[in-house]
């Protein structure tokens, strides 16, 4: 069994680069920039006022001291002429500032008489006027990657972009596998229960920038398997789900192998996930997973997500971990990484009592998964551990 770094490795060494598309900006909130964005003008274009007032010559700014107004700039609507000694310019916020302006005086610091203002004495400090380019310069740039936030978003319309190169978002394909499976909204029969995985790994995997495609429930057969893969073989990434262990129906493995796939491993010391497989279907990753639901979603977090974020230009990182204080005494780890549903809140971590597999209640209780390295001695309350927060 290898460990859960190396099988990441392993996971990183078979993802190649997916491509880039051209989207309107308000379709790029969450995607990943894939070219550096440039702005070709400065912002603001002018030096502009930052306060309703007068823009007056600023050495001559006293209390007391009197200004003829002589005319107005609004926002969209600049004074075209200059500002002399003695003048003013009635001024709003967002206005270029006159020529010969230098300073703008907030309209509660001033008495106006028609058109003449007399400077009170509570005149306040400060210029008032944002310079040209204050914000950013023309050939500044947002680099490449990025995963792009609302705040992005905002600056990319400021620098006049239209639409931005992003990475295309990686095709998933999902499959079930097992004759005991059925659809959500389905009437499962005796023995049957409802296929919980795909759901719960596509929302996942779409919440980092994938579009993962649910296929049909495949059943335990060759047949029925390898319809599957053939739905999947213009994926980026397939990923299987159960039939990745020892039992006599558990076939994913061989029929991949049949199809083409070139195994990178099978088996990680990891609890849980131990029989997680992975290797090379042609141009996809192909990512085995075992099907106990709360493997599936642990192995969806600790490898997927961060397949994910390489095939989109992120860089090969594993998820990242937070640190907290154990609430309760922990015993010691056995022989694999042991990933445990737990609770964190203000800065202290408790491991949530049952720890199966099988328990998506648990799961969803859960908001960390406490990582206990191999082999980790017995911990007390109030040591730091790591945790991925889910
Ligand atoms: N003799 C051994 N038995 C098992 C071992 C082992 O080492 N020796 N490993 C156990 C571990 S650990 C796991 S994990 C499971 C993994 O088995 P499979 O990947 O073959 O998964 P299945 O047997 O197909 O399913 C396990 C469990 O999960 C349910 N399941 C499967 N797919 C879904 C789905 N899409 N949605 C919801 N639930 C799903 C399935 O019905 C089973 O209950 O093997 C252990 N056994
Ligand atoms: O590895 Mo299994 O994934 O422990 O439940």
């Amino acid at each position: 069994m290898i460990s859960v770094d190396q099988a990441l490795e392993q996971l990183f060494s078979l993802v190649s680069p997916i491509g880039a598309e051209t989207v309107p900006l308000t379709q790029a909130v969450g995607r990943v920039l894939a070219a550096d964005a440039i702005a070709s003008r400065d912002q603001p274009p002018f030096a502009a006022s930052a306060m309703d007032g007068y823009a007056v010559p600023g050495n001559e700014v006293a209390v007391g001291a009197e200004f003829d107004v002589i005319g107005e700039a609004a926002a969209g609507h600049g004074f075209s002429r200059a500002c002399g000694p003695g003048q003013a310019i009635r001024i709003f916020t967002g206005a270029p500032v006159p020529q010969g302006a230098t300073r703008v005086v907030i309209q509660e610091d001033v008495d106006r008489s028609g058109d003449r203002i007399t400077l009170t004495d509570r005149l306040s400090g400060g210029d008032n006027i944002r310079p040209s380019g204050a914000d950013f310069c023309a050939g500044d740039k947002l680099s490449a990657p990025r995963l792009l936030r609302p705040s992005d978003i905002a600056l990319l319309a400021s620098m006049n972009i239209a639409e931005v190169s992003v990475a295309r978002r990686p095709d998933v394909a999902l499959i079930s596998t097992g004759d005991e499976l059925v659809m959500p909204g389905e009437n499962p029969g005796p023995d049957q229960i409802i296929a919980s995985n795909t759901f719960g790994l596509k929302a996942l995997l779409d919440g980092i920038g994938a579009r993962a495609r649910i296929l049909p429930i495949a059943g335990d057969s060759r047949p029925l398997l390898e319809a599957a893969f053939d739905l999947a073989k213009d994926a980026n990434l397939i990923v299987t789900i159960g039939g990745a262990s020892v039992g006599d129906h558990d076939l994913v493995g061989d029929v991949a192998e049949d199809l083409g796939m070139q195994r990178a491993f099978y088996k990680i010391a990891m609890r849980p996930g131990k029989p997680l497989m992975a290797g090379r279907m042609g141009d996809a990753v192909m990512v085995g997973l075992p099907g106990n639901p709360v493997s599936a979603m642990v192995c969806g977090h600790v490898f997927l997500a961060p397949v994910i974020r390489a095939m989109l230009g992120l860089g090969l990182h594993p998820s990242s971990r937070l640190s907290a204080r154990l609430a309760a005494d922990l015993p010691e780890n056995g022989p694999r990484e042991h990933y445990m549903r737990a609770f964190v809140q203000d800065g202290e971590i408790r491991a949530e009592t049952r720890q199966d597999s099988s328990l998506l209640t648990v799961l969803a209780d859960a908001n960390a998964l406490l990582v206990r390295p191999v082999g980790d001695g017995p911990r007390s309350a109030g040591e730091s551990v790591e945790y991925l927060p889910i």
